[in-house]
């Protein structure tokens, strides 16, 4: 079987033909290559489909890890919410399976990790990269948001960059279905990182949680740090429920006014995601169409006249 294409030549050197995972349900035979991470239950891979000659990001939750019925039920959910979204700027649920020891869920690749990795390098981004990026999460959101889900954990690190650096919002684990219009949900089976103040005070949340966790991604994008980080999540906590936070003057008025309205206190104050979209601090600057490489490790040097 030719295992590798001559024209996109895969190396090899990282598919170790002693791990053969066979997917029964769809007669795919995949590689396992190299670990890429732990997320939550599962340690992740990347798995080559032979049959495709394609490179996947395999999560694989040994069975042991989710005995109980309600661990395994987070998995259940996960796959039910995620496997149904198809949108550019959502990372693609290629397929679902399971063997005697494990489960496994066979996610997009993006090769460029997450944005996590991409501010550790670079410390803060530029504007125009945070309005890039920014613009194709709150399109993956809104889209998100019409299908009635809530993402729940919007987070630098379950923002993907595929090899094209376009955007991809990941990990749907903590997401969670609107049955009803004006549904509001009073629990979270886990800890959203950027958690809205009306998700910890437990006082019933919808999509508004999810806006305010984009304002905490384009504060840290832009500062290099998240907007109530303090040295303990106690006070973390404090600073959350009682709105502390502030912006430096570094930061455009367009930016600081978008921030200031995903962070308002009140969910109902908060823009919807389809608000977001226009609002000016899409339109107040130089906008990218795509972002080079580059920008992983280096910031961009803009053309003059879009500093004009
Ligand atoms: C598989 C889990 C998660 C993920 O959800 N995707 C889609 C993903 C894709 N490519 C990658 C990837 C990284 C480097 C090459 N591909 N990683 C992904 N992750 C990472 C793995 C470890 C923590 C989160």
């Amino acid at each position: 079987r030719k295992l590798a294409d001559p024209n996109n030549r895969i190396n090899m050197v990282h598919f170790d033909p002693n791990y053969i995972i066979y997917d029964s349900t769809t007669d795919t035979t995949y590689l396992r290559g190299r670990l890429l991470g732990k997320g939550g239950f599962a340690r992740c891979y990347e798995l080559l489909d032979l049959n495709s000659n394609k490179i996947y990001a395999g999560k694989i939750i040994a069975k042991t890890r989710i005995a109980k019925p309600h661990q395994r039920q987070k998995i259940v959910r996960e796959v039910e919410l995620h496997r149904d979204l198809k949108h550019k700027h959502v990372v693609e649920f290629h397929s679902y399976f399971e063997d005697d020891e494990n489960v496994y869920i066979v996610l997009e690749n993006c090769p460029r990790k997450s944005l996590v990795h991409m501010l550790k390098q670079r410390k803060v981004l530029t504007e125009p990269e945070v309005r890039c990026h920014l613009k194709q999460l709150v399109e993956a959101v809104k889209y998100v948001h019409n299908q009635n889900i809530i993402h729940r954990d919007l987070k630098l690190g379950n923002m993907l960059l595929n090899d094209h650096m376009e955007l991809k919002i990941a990990d749907f684990g903590l997401a969670t279905r609107i049955g009803y219009e004006g549904e509001k949900k009073m629990t979270v089976c886990g800890t959203p990182n950027y958690i809205a103040p009306e998700v910890l005070q437990k006082r019933g949340h919808s999509f508004e949680a999810d806006v305010w966790a984009l304002g905490c991604v384009t504060y840290a994008l832009l500062l290099g740090r998240p907007p109530f980080e303090t040295s303990t999540l106690k006070e973390t906590y404090v600073r959350i429920t009682s709105n502390n936070y502030s912006i430096p003057q570094t930061v455009s008025q367009g930016a600081k006014s978008f921030i200031q309205k995903c962070l308002r206190h009140d969910p109902d104050q908060r823009p919807t995601v389809e608000e977001l979209l226009s609002d000016d601090f899409f339109t107040s600057g130089f906008m990218p169409k795509s972002l080079p490489s580059t920008c992983c490790t280096n910031a961009p040097k803009f053309p003059v006249y879009a500093r004009l």
